[in-house]
């Protein structure tokens, strides 16, 4: 079922993870086969974390798809994890997608020893032109790719080095990826939200009891930067994709 009714996107539920995954990625190849017939060429923008495993590989099972004719970006990385780590954002996406998909261009973003000369150049790498597709995922504190409360709305940067705070920190050790909150590191590199949302079609996933509250208060809230997740109501091309557990009705 979907509805109009508390913002102006589109809301999709489904009863289980599983079946919201089938439904956003079947959405996400039918805009990207739509790109590749128009333009030629596509570039996706992706999130790399759990709530976005069910979606990707429905994506990675879509039919008539040519990869080879695109580019893959990521939305951010962690600063200071050793070459390789299984943490890693770019890693997490070759392991969960990119090898499904391997013809196509997988751009990393690699912070080394850096962050600020890799955010730059990562930024011009994604130009000014809009993304034919991103997929994304809310952080518990409401956050769109490393953008935390109070997020820039305005940040015509693109991609900047930011300092995670402890909600976000927390959700990864919680998740299983660092055995403590120490291990997770304080900096990451994250494309802005402006950037993010310079799009012409969003797909968000968000499964899970643990994003109740935030997206309630993406659908609910003030629009504004204690409350990142909200910037999705100001794009007129987001769908979100919630499972019953993360359903605040
Ligand atoms: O992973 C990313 O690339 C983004 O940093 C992040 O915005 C993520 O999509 C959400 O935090 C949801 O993450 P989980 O799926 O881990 O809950």
């Amino acid at each position: 079922m979907s509805t109009k009714a508390e913002t102006s996107m589109t809301v999709v539920r489904e009863p289980t993870r599983a079946a919201m995954g089938q439904r956003a990625g079947t959405h996400a190849g039918q805009i990207l086969r739509a790109a590749l017939r128009n333009g030629g060429r596509a570039r996706v923008m992706l999130a790399a974390a759990p709530s976005q495993s069910a979606t990707l590989a429905a994506l990675a099972r879509a039919e008539g798809i040519d990869w080879a004719r695109v580019e893959l970006f990521h939305m951010d990385e962690y600063v200071g994890l050793p070459p390789g780590a299984p943490q890693g954002f770019a890693t997490w996406l070759v392991t969960n997608f990119v090898r499904h998909t391997p013809d196509a261009t997988f751009h990393r973003i690699d912070p080394g020893t850096d962050p600020y000369a890799e955010a730059e150049r990562y930024k011009v790498l994604l130009g000014t032109e809009p993304f034919d597709l991103v997929l994304l995922g809310l952080g518990v504190n409401g956050h769109l790719a490393f953008n935390d409360p109070p997020a820039d709305f305005d940040d015509p940067m693109g991609v900047r080095v930011v300092t995670l705070d402890t909600a976000s920190r927390r959700q990864q050790v919680e998740e299983g990826h660092f055995a403590t909150l120490d291990d997770v590191p304080t900096t990451a590199v994250t494309v802005t939200i402006p950037r993010l949302l310079n799009a012409d079609v969003v797909i968000a996933s968000v499964p899970g009891r643990a994003k109740r509250i935030a997206v309630r208060q993406t659908l609910g809230e003030a629009i504004g930067p204690m409350h990142p997740g909200t910037a999705l109501r100001r794009h007129p091309g987001v769908t979100l994709y919630l499972d019953a557990e993360a359903d605040p009705r």
